[in-house]
This record gives structure tokens, sequence and C-alpha cells, in this order.
């Protein structure tokens, strides 16, 4: 009896090991190949899938080499940045097949075709999940949501990016930006100093993204943020290192010390809502409406007036400041140092942006939302900065089931990957010199820019598009016209041309610039 029980135990281990086998094969190796087949007939290709670990090796290959040393001082850095993309569209073409391990991504770079995907068949296709150690930083906020959720915590979200909230953030903004340059005053000698940019702009952003997020709570919020800053640092250093399936949730001690933040940012952001909590029930109408919307105190509102299913939770306020400062705090930090860099690049057109804010502003006075409204050579300059140098390079979509895309027919379950990069920089686009800076290039507004309405899309496009896009650019040209006020500026001797990306588009050895002090 013993003995017949022990042989089904290993005839039933055997069918389950065999199981396991079978459905591993059909996720590695035949999955795969069908789908190869499947678009081969259509006429897309791509470099062959690999077991297991798809493209992945050429693709981080390529790309470490083309980051291993700096490049002329030039904007045509596709090759450098993604690399991957710009040598195997030479081969097959800008649509093509490549694979991340056994998931397979369509690069997708024609605007009529981003146009299907993001607006007019848009209900086909659903944001990716990111990988767990993005998620882990990014929340559980706007960035990630779908369906109602997302729809009903964005109506919630809105009002904090309308321009009449935003305006009045102005003052503190243009505050915070005249207490960085008096700093940077008192570092200087004879009126001249250098300046490794991307950190101060990244407090600089941090500071206002802290304000947008928590308005009166702003010094508690300001102790969570630094909290998260960390965060973000323990996973940019994880990122870096080869990935193990599962490796974050062994006790090593950088997953330690980011169990343990997670655990202070939950808790001082749960004593916080409850202490905003308390004191709103003490302020009449008047008082609750005299700042600036915030993040926080809008979702409080909607938690407090709605007790049913799509209610706002702790949780998700939790979530949504994690994906505010994810979204927020870089991506403008990373706009203000890549335009820096290139006005450092081209005195031409500094000069003329000099021009235009003491026209506008005056030389000292403190620029108000109306002024920035003038500054058109100014917002031409942070057009052509996010053109050539979008801080988000890419984004993914999915396809939730078969969809046709422009006549290719589409499994449900492919991801689709846009380099917005890569349609900035496209010849068919913006023409024979793409590669060049050349801000009269959006004289005429956004739409006219390029030969295509959706060849820029450095916020995104469609109902995802980005939340924060007036703040962002009301803070960098804010921020931009206070420097041109006070400094005149060039790049450091020392200055790599580098630009990189983990996660984001940033200068890979940093942006020291010189800046002289105006008399
Ligand atoms: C130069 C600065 C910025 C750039 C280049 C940028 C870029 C983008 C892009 C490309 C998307 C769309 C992603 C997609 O469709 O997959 C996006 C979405 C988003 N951005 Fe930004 N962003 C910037 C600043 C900000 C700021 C300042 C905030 C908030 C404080 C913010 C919050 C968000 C959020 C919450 C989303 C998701 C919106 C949704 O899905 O409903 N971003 N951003």
């Amino acid at each position: 009896m013993e003995e017949l029980f022990s042989s089904l135990k290993l005839l039933s281990f055997t069918f389950m090991l065999l199981l396991f086998l079978l459905k591993l094969t059909v996720l590695l190796w035949w999955r795969p190949r069908k789908i190869e087949g499947h678009f081969s007939k259509q006429g897309i290709r791509g470099p062959p899938y690999r077991f297991f670990i798809g493209n992945v090796k050429e693709l981080v290959g390529m790309m470490l080499k083309a980051s291993s040393q700096p490049m002329p001082f030039s904007h045509n850095i596709l090759p450098r940045v993604l690399s991957f993309y710009h040598h195997w569209k030479k081969i097959y073409g800008a649509t093509f097949l490549v694979w991340f391990g056994p998931t397979v991504r369509l690069t997708v770079s024609e605007p009529d075709l981003i146009r299907e995907i993001f607006t007019s068949k848009s209900e086909f296709y659903e944001k990716n999940e990111a990988p767990p150690l993005v998620k882990q930083l990014e929340g559980d906020g706007l960035l990630s949501l779908k369906g109602e959720k997302w729809a009903h915590h964005r109506k919630i979200i809105s009002p904090t990016f309308h321009m009449e909230n935003l305006k009045l953030l102005v003052p503190v903004m243009a505050t915070s930006v005249v207490e960085m340059l008096e700093k940077w005053s008192a570092m200087g000698e004879k009126g001249e100093v250098e300046i490794e940019v991307s950190e101060w702009f990244q407090s600089l952003t941090e500071d206002v993204i802290t304000r947008t997020a928590f308005g009166s709570s702003y010094e508690d919020g300001k102790a969570i943020f630094r909290l998260q800053a960390q965060q973000m640092d323990l996973a940019a250093d994880a990122f870096q290192k080869v990935f193990i399936p599962g490796y974050r949730f062994f006790p090593t001690r950088r997953n330690i010390r980011s169990w343990k933040l997670e655990k202070e940012i939950k808790k001082s952001l749960v004593k916080l809502i409850s202490r905003r909590r308390e004191n709103e029930k003490g302020c009449g109408v008047e008082e609750k409406e005299k700042g600036p919307k915030d993040l926080l105190g809008l979702m409080i509102q909607a938690s407090n007036m709605n007790m049913n299913m799509s209610n706002v939770t702790v949780d998700d306020m939790v979530e949504e400041c994690k994906s505010f400062f994810f979204a927020g705090k870089q991506t403008t930090s990373n706009l203000l140092t890549w335009t820096t860099i290139l006005l450092a690049m081209h005195p031409h057109w500094q000069v003329r942006a000099r021009e235009e804010v003491l026209k506008v502003c005056g030389s000292r006075d403190h620029p108000t939302k109306d002024h920035v409204a003038k500054l058109r050579t100014l917002s031409m300059i942070v057009n052509e900065s996010l053109r050539l140098y979008p801080p988000t390079i890419a984004t993914i979509r999915r396809a939730k089931a078969d969809v046709d895309l422009g006549g290719y027919k589409i499994p449900g379950g492919t991801e689709l990957l846009i380099p917005i990069l890569a349609v900035h920089h496209d010849q068919a686009i913006w023409g024979k010199d793409a590669n060049e800076f050349n801000p009269g290039r959006f004289r005429e507004g956004v739409s006219r820019a390029g030969k295509h309405p959706l060849g820029f899309i450095p916020f995104g496009v469609g109902v995802r598009t980005c939340i924060g896009q007036n703040l962002a650019l009301l803070q960098t040209k804010l921020a931009l016209a206070i420097i041109l006020q006070r400094f005149t500026f060039c790049l450091a001797p020392t200055y790599q041309h580098a630009p990189t990306v983990l996660m984001l588009l940033y200068p890979q050895y940093g942006a020291p610039i010189i800046f002289q002090l105006i008399h």
C-alpha cells in the first residue's frame, strides 16, 4: 500500500514537472516562434529571438558600447541614446520586432500610427506593467492606474494643474529660484562661478513638486519627499546592477533599507493626512479656498465627500504622492538642465532670449505668469530643447486584444514601443536640419513646427497625456527667465557631451556651466 502511495506521488510529481516544462517550452520557444511567423507574413521582421534572453544581450552590449565614451558636440544623439533602435532600424526599417526576454515589442514611430494608438483607437490599448523596481518607485498612482480608478483620480487631481491654480504658485517658485541664484553668487569669485546645474535644478523642482503635492503641509511634505529621494537613489543603484528575478525579496542591506524607508514614508504620510483632516475641520470655506489647490487637499476633500466604492483611501493618497514625486521631479529638472546646456552651446540664442526677458520682465523684477506667457522666444527655445532632448525618450502601450494598426494585424498582448526621441529626430518630419538646434521652427506654434502635428510628443498625447505639463513649462520658463536676467553663461571646459538614459534622458557626466554675473 505504502509503495503504491509513493509511486502515485512520484507519478504526480513527474506529471507536474512535465506540465511545467511544457508551459515553459510554449512560453520561451513555441510562442515567440509563432509571433515571429505572424509578423514576418506581414513584412515585419527584427533581430531573431534567442531562447529566454531574446535580444537583451545584443541590446545591452550596444547600449554599453555607445555610452562608453562622450560624443562630439552634436545633437545627433539617437545613435548614442537609443543605439539598438538606431542600429536595427537601418536593417529592418522603422517598424520592427525586438525581444526583451520572451516579451516582444513592436517599434512604432510613424505619426499616423501613433495617432491611432493614442487617440483614434486608444480604447484598444493600455499602459503596460512597469518592471517591479520601477513600479515600487512610481507607485500605484495616475501614472500606472487603469480604467475607472484612473479616470476618477485624474478628475480629482486635475484642478491642481489648471493655469489659474498654478498662477498662485508663481511668487513662491520665483523666490526659490532667486534664493538658489543668491547662493550661486555667494559661491563665486569676481562674479564668476562654475555650477553643476543638474543637482541644483533637482532641488528646485523638488521644492515646487512639494508645494503642488502638499500645499500648506509643505514642511512635513518636504521631509517625506526626502525619504522618497533616498528610495529613488536605492532603486537607481539596483537598476544599474544585473537583474536577478525575485532579488528584491532577499533581505540584502539595500532591500532592508528600502523596506524601512517604505514603512517610514507611509507612516509619515498617514500622520500628515490625519493632521490635515483635523485642521480642515476647523477652517471655514473661505480659509480653505485661500491658497492654491494641492494634490493632498483635493484628495482629502474627495475622500470626505464620497463614501461609496470609488472612495479615495489613505493608501491611494500615499500612492499618488509617490507618483507625483516620480513623474514630476527629474523630468522637469532634466528639461531645465538640457535647455541651459543648449543656451550655453548656442550663445546667439542666449542673447536673443535675454533681450526678450529684459524687455518683457525688466532686469530685476520677479517675472509674473503674464510675463512668462509673453516670452515667445524662450518658449520656442524650450520646445526645441524638448524636441532634441525629450526627458521621457519612449513610452509603451499594450494591445488589449487583437487589433488592426494601420493595416497590420497586432495580436492581443503585444507591446508597442513608441521611441519619442526617434520621432523627434526624424528627418521625414523635421527636414534635413532635424539634428540642428533651430528654435525658429516653432515660430508658428507647436502643431506647425514639423510636417506632422504628432511629430512632437514630449508630454505624450491623448487622454493619458502628461497632467503636469503646464507646471513643468511654467517652472522651466520662469527659472530660465530669472537666470537670464542675472547671468550670462557658457559650458565649463570640463563639460563632456554624453546624453544617456536611466529611465530619463540625462547628461552622463553632469552639466558643469560657468555663470558670469551681469552687473
Ligand atoms: C518636462 C517635464 C515632463 C515631461 C517631459 C513629462 C513627460 C510625460 C509623458 C511623456 C507622459 C505620458 C506617458 C505615457 O503616455 O506613457 C507623462 C505622464 C504623466 N506625467 Fe509628466 N512629464 C513632465 C512633468 C511632469 C510633472 C511636473 C508632473 C507632476 C507634478 C507630471 C506628472 C505626470 C503624470 C501623473 C502622468 C500620468 C498621467 C496619466 O496617465 O493620467 N509630469 N509625463
